[in-house]
């Protein structure tokens, strides 16, 4: 007698769900600009964000210019310092110094990358630690490392703590599961490290980077991928665990020498999204709560100075 026939089914592919990055930083600006209104109507104080921006490079005008939009929109006051480019270390050690003293200012960032001939890390550590709105200098980045702060006490900085609250926000927990972040520069990989590992986050996390030379056995292991190499597609899809959970932060522009068309690379294949569970989008994933968490610090830092959230 004939057994039974299996039909043949053809697999559909699976299409990842969105991590929508563009939403949850909708969501988080109304919650800041309620928080906002108290400060003013309570408090008489207006948060406002200074940004320091050397040269010329578009990139970094382009991010710039978003803050600012990002900040009237839910009623902080923005300032701007556009610095040229062949400026001094002594000269914007001016620049840092006068805002550290500014009333009006808050809190601001010194937009990154800086032109080669300034010393980053020795103007990073001259912003004053309670207006450090991008949580990057080393004393809060050190509170950070040892674990005495929270977003509450001290800032973070903002795209790992964009990440965590994109995760949060969509119901992902973290305990147990191994994720792998890819990238060790001081904006993401490496904070992102601390802070995911922290309670109750519990991740259990590993963090590769341009030298670590068995990629896809990390990657066939890994629940949660965060790229943040700045290598364009080099997170193959064919390498992930089927099931994960993929965060895309590389922005590679690439110029077309014939066209002269600039397009923006992520650092994971598109294909991604057929393997994966949960997907960031690039662009409208990690970059939006980037600019969200800017803005969260810079009103933490106003409720930090009138009192309505402790300091460190
Ligand atoms: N002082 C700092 N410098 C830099 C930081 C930073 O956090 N602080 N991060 C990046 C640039 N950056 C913010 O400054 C940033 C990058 C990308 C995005 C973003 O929203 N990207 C879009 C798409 C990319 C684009 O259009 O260019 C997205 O992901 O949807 C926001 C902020 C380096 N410097």
């Amino acid at each position: 007698m004939e057994g039974p026939v299996e039909e043949e089914t053809t697999q559909a592919p699976q299409t990842a769900r969105k991590l929508d990055g563009i939403q949850a930083a909708k969501d988080i600006k109304e919650e800041l600009a309620q928080r906002i209104q108290v400060l003013k109507d309570e408090h008489g104080i207006t948060p406002g964000l200074a940004t320091v921006l050397v040269g010329d490079d578009p990139a970094s005008h382009s991010y710039v210019g978003g803050k600012h939009k990002d900040c009237a929109q839910v009623g902080i006051n923005s300032i701007r310092r556009d610095l040229p480019e062949d400026i001094t270390q002594e000269e914007l050690e001016k620049a840092i110094d006068e805002l550290n003293e500014d009333p009006a200012v808050t809190g601001y960032i010194v937009q990154l990358p800086l032109p080669k001939h300034l010393d980053t890390n020795a103007i990073l550590e001259r912003i004053a630690p309670e207006k450090d709105a991008d949580g990057l200098h080393p004393v809060n980045l050190g509170r950070l490392v040892l674990n005495v702060s929270d977003a509450m006490t001290s800032p973070l900085p903002c795209t790992p703590h964009g990440i965590v609250q994109l995760l949060v926000r969509n119901g992902i927990a973290l305990t147990g599961k191994n994720v792998l972040v890819i990238g060790r520069g001081v904006t993401v990989g490496r904070p992102l490290g601390l802070l995911l590992t922290r309670r109750p986050i519990n991740a259990t996390v590993t963090l590769a980077h341009t030298g670590t030379v068995n990629l896809p056995e990390l990657l066939a292991e890994a629940d949660v991928v965060v790229a943040a190499a700045g290598f364009p597609g080099m997170v193959k899809a064919a390498e992930l665990k089927p099931g994960a959970i993929v965060l895309d932060v590389g922005v590679t522009r690439i110029t077309d020498p014939e066209t002269g068309k600039t397009t923006l690379s992520g650092d994971v294949e598109k294909d991604a999204a057929a393997v994966a569970s949960w997907i960031s989008p690039n662009p409208g994933g990690v970059g939006p709560m980037t600019r969200a968490m800017l803005l969260a610090n810079v009103v933490e830092a106003a409720e930090r100075r009138v009192g309505i959230l402790p300091g460190a």
